[in-house]
């Protein structure tokens, strides 16, 4: 579980981006972030994760206080942000996902066994033998997030899955993260694309000027033009309160 709790953040001098800020991440949440361009959702996956320290407040993540433990921490957490590029460009994409797979020491039958799933899901297998540097920029996206999910950490975070991704791709990564049986307990997503977050959320949290000014379940969206017109309501009563 991740405990977020009244957390507070000051960029210097005097710039307050996240205001009380409290959240859970439990087994089974597929959570979206939703919030205007500089509303702070990088700001606070940043506390989350111990990039940054909050000014107030407290974050758990199972368990471990993550402003005195960073590092352990981020050991239960897989990130992808934006435009990530954490493969080398000199091996293969299989090379790449056994290396991290070998790295976060699954044997090496397992690391075969999760990279060859990976590549299948993500429709990266006819591309195996590719030196990533030869790569568009979506193969390279989809290899990021399938080397993070090599990490077998318990939470998942991406920042902006679908950006810049084909339809076939983007289609791969929401049926990736909406299958039964996932290798990780919980995921937590910013991101602007309205149809993928009603696709894949199942809990919504809305952000406006660092608060908190929603959060709920899917079952208050029947369909994705819902779910943009509670949001846009959210974010204008916000505004004018
Ligand atoms: N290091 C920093 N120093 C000062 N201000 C910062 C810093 N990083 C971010 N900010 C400011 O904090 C606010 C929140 O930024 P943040 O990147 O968290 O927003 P966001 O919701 O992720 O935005 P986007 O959707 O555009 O990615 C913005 O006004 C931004 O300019």
């Amino acid at each position: 579980m991740i405990a977020v709790q009244d957390v507070n953040k000051i960029y210097p001098p005097n710039r307050q981006v996240l205001h009380n800020v409290s959240l859970e991440l439990v087994e089974g949440d597929r959570l979206i972030l939703l919030g205007p361009n500089g509303a702070g959702k990088t700001t606070l996956i940043r506390c989350i994760i111990g990039l940054t320290a909050p000014d107030s407040g407290s974050i758990y993540v199972n368990g471990v206080d993550v402003v005195r433990h960073p590092d352990e921490a981020r050991e239960s957490i897989a990130v992808v942000f934006e435009e990530a590029d954490n493969s080398y460009s000199y091996l293969t994409v299989l090379e790449n996902l056994l290396y991290f797979g070998l790295l976060n020491k699954w044997s090496r039958a397992e690391a075969k066994r999760r990279a060859e799933r990976m590549m299948a899901v993500l429709n990266l297998t006819p591309y195996a033998e590719r030196l990533t540097q030869t790569l568009s920029r979506g193969m390279k996206q989809k290899l990021a997030f399938a080397i993070a999910l090599m990490k077998g950490a318990p939470f998942l975070f991406l920042d902006e899955p679908t950006l810049g991704l084909d339809v076939e791709s983007q289609h791969h990564i929401r049926t990736m993260l909406t299958e039964e049986n996932q290798w990780w307990k919980a995921v937590l997503i910013t991101t602007h694309d309205i149809p993928f977050a009603h696709a894949v959320g199942n809990k919504f949290v809305f952000i406006q000027d660092g608060k908190i000014v929603w959060s709920g379940t899917k079952e208050h969206f029947s369909t994705p033009a819902d779910l943009e017109t509670h949001f846009l309501a959210a974010i204008r009563s916000n505004l004018s309160t």
